[in-house]
Formats: structure tokens, C-alpha cells, sequence
């Protein structure tokens, strides 16, 4: 983890818990695979939580303890060392940044490939290699398992039809390691709790998620309120993820999911994502479908539907549909002035201009979060993003004097939040 000049609040995100917490929050199902019902638990728990935790799942404690230790280590090490892995495209070593899009998090990763060996590029490798693989290959025997549960419990055959894919040769299954590193501005924050990994639902099949003792981790209910996940060494959390909504036509919803930063304890995870090959097409089952049921989703073949691989996102048409939606505007408003249309004629007045050939426009209104805190998340993000699309020549619309004045201050060589500093960093790209 990089030593921050400035607490981290002010560099990260932070959320405030919109709802007061329940009373008596509902449990966090548990599966006990050693049960002769555990299949239809399961099912239960992926209808209404897309997550369930699982007891007596057989992977052995040695395996699990070997890789705690030798990523503990791993993270231990100088950053140097650690970015000698590789910075993640999508693959490597991580610090802060998460995905592609700009998202930030109190957090460092190791995101890895199942199909590849690892490069691990530290000065004793072996170890470490012996120890994911033993990890990896026990915990995808368990996830065949579940998938296969999952699949009896759907009445759905043969009972491999889920479980095939992430077994595939060319699966595009993936790994990760996160540690999140103890976060003393927690404490001191008013404003919330820091985000270690932003709120997101997993793109693949299922994930099979184990920690160490660290609190953090946090799931959406359907009503939209979190609830803590108690942490559990022992056992294994599953995250129903995107893929396997679409395949069960919506009856199992992918889980909203966080991890917030603790301010003594670090946490660490390791969470196996069992993935497609990548040529395969995902939709509805059609076994699943009853009667008269409608897809609910249109087919996507997984290599295109990757949310974290930029080069799947269609930027162009998204661009173009923008500046065209803004020649549109202009024109209504034009001939609304003409035929003596009030809001057009305010709209004139308001001296609306029209951003010139190949010029962007960021709109950050609602940057700025709380009467107190100006937080920027919104320009940095909004500027993060704008640059990995390749726009160059961008207009910058702020609706917060404030937060206006403070970049110009910061521009003109005055230091303030070191957020702005890399908004400044961002600004000054050529
Ligand atoms: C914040 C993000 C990281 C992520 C891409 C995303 O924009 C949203 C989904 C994230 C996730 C979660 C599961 C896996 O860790 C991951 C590799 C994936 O497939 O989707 C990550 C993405 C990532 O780190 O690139
Ligand atoms: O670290 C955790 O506990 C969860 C992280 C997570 O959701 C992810 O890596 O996709
Ligand atoms: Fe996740």
C-alpha cells in the first residue's frame, strides 16, 4: 500500500449508511454441505440473498492456512517488489486503482488467471505457486460441486449443464488476493466509512469467497439495505454473480456487494470467480424457462459481456450518440427561442454554448457531496475516464463554485486536498 501524504479519507470514497440499521437483521443463510437437503438450501438462498455461506465443504484447513500465510507475506513485501508482478491489464498486482473504470478503493490485490501459471516475480516464487495452485484446484472441486447441487436442486440436467463451463479447458475463470490494510481515518471520519472495494455484483457464474477473521465485507438486501457479513476463517462465502442471473432467467439474482475499510485489522480475502470460456454464449436456459416465460435477457457471449475489458465497451457510438443528442438540443432550443418559447429564450439567455468540433463535456453536478466536505470523487472519476476513452480537448462543468476555485488555487501551485492534486495531475496531461 502506497503511504498516503493526506488521510485517506479525503482520497477515497466514503459512504454514509443511508438507512438506520435493522434491529434484527435477517441471517445470512447457511449451507451445510454434509446435509442431505443442503441442495434445495442452497436454492432458497440464492433466490432471496444470492448468498450463502458453506460449512463442512471439505476444503482441507492446511490448504487454506498455506496461502494465508504466503500472501500475508507477499503483501508484506516493498511495493517495488509487489509491482514487479505486473500492473493489472486485467492481470497482476494492483494498489488503489480497481478495474478499469476509474474505481478506487483502501485496497491492493493480486488478480490472477486459473488457466495460467502465475507470474509472481518475487525473489522465492515457489512457494507461493505450490500454495494457489493446491488452494485453486481444491476450491474449483468445491465449486463443481455447488454448481452441480444448484443444478439438481433446479431439477435442470444433466447436472454438469452449470458446473462444464467453469470446468472447461479454456474456462475464464479468474483469482484474487485482496488486502486491505488497517485504515486509522475510519475512526476519525464523520463522514462515513471508507470504501475498500466500491459496491459491484460479480460478472460470472458464482464466486466462492474465503477471509481471514477481518470484518467488512457487506451485502445489499432487495430493499436496498446492507448488512454486514460476519466474517468466518472457516468457511466459504458464494456470491451468486451476473452470469448465473441471466442463465436462471432472473429466479437468482447476482448479490450487491462492498467491503469496508476496518480501522485496526487488516482483511484478507482470496475469491475464486468461476467463469465461461470466453466463446461461450450466455442466456436463459431454455429448461428454465415454464410456460409462456419470456427471456428476460438477451444472449451475450461472455467475452464481449466482460465488464472489466475495456476494449468491449462501445465508447465510439456512445461519443457519437452524445454530440448528437447535443446538436438535437441545440436546435430545439434555437427554433423554440424563434417561435418566443420562454424556457428557450432562458435557456438562449443563459448563454448555452456549443462545445466545438471533437470536444467533450464533463458534467460533475452533485460532485460535491455534504454542506461541510467538498469530496471530488465525481471530477476525478469523471476526468479518469475521460482520458482512458481518448478524449483529449474536454469542457468541465462544475456546479460548485468551491470546488472550482480550489482546483484554480491548486493549478496555480497552491497544494489543498490531494485529491485535487491528482485531478491537477489529470488536467495537466498531454
Ligand atoms: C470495480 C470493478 C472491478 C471489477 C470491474 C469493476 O468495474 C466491477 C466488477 C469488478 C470485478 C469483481 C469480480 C472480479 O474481482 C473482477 C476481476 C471481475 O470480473 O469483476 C472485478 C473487476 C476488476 O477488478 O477488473
Ligand atoms: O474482499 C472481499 O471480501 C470481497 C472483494 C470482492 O467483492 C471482489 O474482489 O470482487
Ligand atoms: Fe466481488
Amino acid at each position: 500500500m502506497v503511504i498516503l501524504s493526506k488521510p485517506a479519507i479525503e482520497q477515497f470514497s466514503y459512504v454514509r449508511n443511508k438507512q438506520p440499521a435493522a434491529l434484527f437483521p435477517p441471517l445470512i443463510p447457511i449451507v451445510d454441505l454434509s446435509e442431505p437437503d443442503s441442495k434445495h438450501q442452497m436454492i432458497k438462498a440464492c433466490e432471496e440473498f444470492g448468498f450463502f455461506k458453506v460449512i463442512n465443504h471439505g476444503v482441507p484447513m492446511e490448504f487454506i492456512s498455506r496461502l494465508e500465510s504466503e500472501a500475508t507475506e507477499f503483501f508484506s513485501l516493498p511495493l517495488s517488489e509487489k509491482e514487479k508482478t505486473g500492473q493489472p491489464k486485467p492481470y497482476g498486482y494492483g494498489n488503489r486503482r480497481i478495474g478499469p473504470n476509474g474505481d478506487v478503493g483502501w485496497v491492493e490485490y493480486l488478480l490472477l488467471t486459473t488457466n495460467q501459471d502465475p507470474n509472481l516475480a518475487t525473489e522465492n516464487p515457489d512457494g507461493f505457486r505450490v500454495a494457489l495452485n493446491n488452494y485453486m484446484a481444491a476450491v474449483k472441486k468445491l465449486a463443481c460441486e455447488i454448481l452441480e447441487m444448484v443444478a439438481d436442486g433446479l431439477k435442470i440436467q444433466p447436472r454438469n449443464v452449470l458446473s462444464k463451463l467453469m470446468m472447461d479447458e479454456q474456462s475464464d475463470s479468474v483469482f484474487r488476493l485482496n488486502h486491505y490494510p488497517p485504515c486509522p481515518d475510519v475512526v476519525q471520519s464523520s463522514n462515513g466509512n471508507v470504501i475498500g472495494f466500491g459496491e459491484h455484483t460479480d460478472p460470472q457464474i458464482i464466486s466462492v469467497l474465503r477471509s481471514n477473521n477481518t470484518s467488512g465485507l457487506q451485502i445489499s438486501l432487495r430493499d436496498g439495505s446492507w448488512i454486514s457479513v460476519p466474517p468466518d476463517h472457516h468457511s466459504f462465502f458464494i456470491n451468486v454473480g451476473d452470469s448465473l442471473q441471466v442463465m436462471t432467467n432472473g429466479r437468482f439474482k447476482s448479490v450487491k456487494h462492498r467491503v469496508l475499510a476496518n480501522s485496526v485489522k487488516s482483511r484478507l480475502s482470496m475469491i475464486y470467480f468461476c467463469g465461461p470460456p470466453m466463446s461461450e454464449k450466455i442466456a436463459p436456459l431454455p429448461c428454465l424457462m415454464r410456460g409462456d416465460q419470456q427471456s428476460l435477457y438477451k444472449e451475450f457471449t461472455w467475452r464481449n459481456g466482460r465488464i472489466f475489458d475495456p476494449d468491449c465497451t462501445c465508447w465510439k457510438p456512445i461519443l457519437s450518440h452524445g454530440k448528437r443528442l447535443q446538436q438535437e438540443c441545440r436546435a430545439a432550443i434555437v427554433a423554440g427561442s424563434q417561435a418566443g418559447n420562454e424556457a428557450a429564450l432562458l435557456w438562449n439567455q443563459n448563454r448555452w454554448k456549443r462545445l466545438l468540433e471533437d470536444w467533450c463535456k464533463l458534467n460533475t453536478d452533485g460532485a460535491v457531496r455534504g454542506s461541510q466536505a467538498w469530496h471530488p470523487v465525481g471530477i476525478y472519476e469523471g476526468l479518469l475516464t475521460a482520458w482512458s476513452v481518448g478524449v483529449r480537448n474536454l469542457v468541465i462543468e462544475v456546479d460548485s463554485l468551491k470546488a472550482l476555485r480550489i482546483v484554480q488555487q491548486d493549478l496555480a501551485g497552491q497544494r489543498s486536498l490531494a485529491i485535487v492534486f491528482y485531478i491537477v495531475e489529470l488536467l495537466n496531461r498531454s
